[in-house]
């Protein structure tokens, strides 16, 4: 159902984004003259847009049954409403999170990168690789609601995002088990940890493929917050309305000053990683060792 309602913001508060919070803190949402914010629910079949309460955030959940695993669907489909979300200048946070219950997203589909052809394998890893550009360079400020497991591209996913609430429930995992499949983290995951925890905690979480219980997950700084499991979203967008506290160029500006140098390394270097992902992934040894695991998944319920 689309929800066409139009709210309307006072221009000072868009001029001055900082002063939204305050504003709100203050009792002020009363629709006065100003720029139109659109608070129509968009979105596609895998992943949902909804806009929250509070003016200039959106809530983007994905759906993708049974296990949120990174399917070329739902990868483009990612993409396309982060891009909808950034063009639409009234957006300025996203909370992201997962429709399926205990698990936030499987990682890559294993599927997509097991018993396929070459020409399959560049134009799914094109698409991962599309995925992790667009997510860790995006100007909106990204957190993530880990409302579940969180393996491998999942935590890639999260890592993301600026600032991680995890739910507390020992059940769940965070972390990249690549290892365990025997596959190898490509560089830019690798960068992308090594950014959030450090050069000794990632070389010691990559090599054994740990998966981190959510109390470890914060020792280790891959989460931020650990909340009871109904409080993930409500935090994740009350940490949001604390970051919108901060102007807007500012925080782009820096957080760019951050990440571009990571994101340059495989920008540099794209169609390379595609080639060196299709002949690793190809080789007869891996198959087998993916062949292995997915079996091993599928025969748990068994
Ligand atoms: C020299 C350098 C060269 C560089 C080359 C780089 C190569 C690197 C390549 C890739 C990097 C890979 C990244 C990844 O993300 S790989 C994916 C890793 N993911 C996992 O290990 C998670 C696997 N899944 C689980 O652990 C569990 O499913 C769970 C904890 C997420 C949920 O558990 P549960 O609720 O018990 O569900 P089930 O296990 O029963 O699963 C339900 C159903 O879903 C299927 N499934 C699970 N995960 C995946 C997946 N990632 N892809 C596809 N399908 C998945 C599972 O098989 C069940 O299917 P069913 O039996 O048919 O119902």
């Amino acid at each position: 159902m689309a929800l066409t309602a139009v709210v309307r913001i006072p221009t000072r508060a868009l001029l001055r984004p900082w002063a939204r919070l305050r504003d709100s803190a203050l009792g002020w949402m009363e629709p006065v003259g100003g720029v139109e914010v659109s608070t129509q629910r968009f979105g596609s079949q895998r992943v949902l847009v909804e806009p929250a309460s509070a003016a200039g955030v959106a809530v983007m959940t994905f759906k993708n049954p049974p296990v949120n695993s990174l399917s070329l669907e739902l990868l483009t489909e990612l993409v396309i409403n982060l891009e909808k979300l950034e063009n639409d200048k009234t957006f300025r946070g996203v909370v992201l999170t997962s429709d399926c219950p205990g698990i936030f997203s499987a990682g890559l589909d294993l599927t997509e990168i097991c018993g396929r052809n070459p020409a399959h394998y560049a134009e799914y890893w094109k698409a991962v690789q599309e995925m992790w550009l667009r997510l860790y360079l995006s100007n909106l400020m990204l957190v993530a609601a880990i409302n579940g497991a969180c393996p491998a591209g999942g935590c890639l996913m999260s890592l993301t995002c600026d600032y991680r609430v995890m739910a507390d429930n020992p059940k769940y995992a965070i972390g990249l088990n690549e290892t365990l499949l025997g596959i190898v983290a490509p560089f830019w995951f690798k960068d992308t940890l090594v950014n959030t925890i450090g050069h000794r905690a990632s070389e010691r979480a990559l090599q054994l493929g740990l998966l981190f219980p959510p109390t470890e997950a914060l020792q280790v700084g891959m989460v931020d917050r650990l909340v009871p499991e109904d409080q993930v979203q409500s935090t994740a967008l009350s940490v949001l309305a604390q970051w919108m506290a901060i102007p807007d160029h500012a925080r782009q500006l820096t957080k760019n000053m951050m990440r571009k140098p990571t994101a340059d390394g495989l920008l540099k270097k794209r169609d390379e990683d595609i080639q060196n992902f299709v002949s690793f992934i190809s080789r007869d040894s891996i198959q087998k060792s993916l062949q292995m695991y997915l079996a091993k998944l599928r025969q748990k319920k068994g």
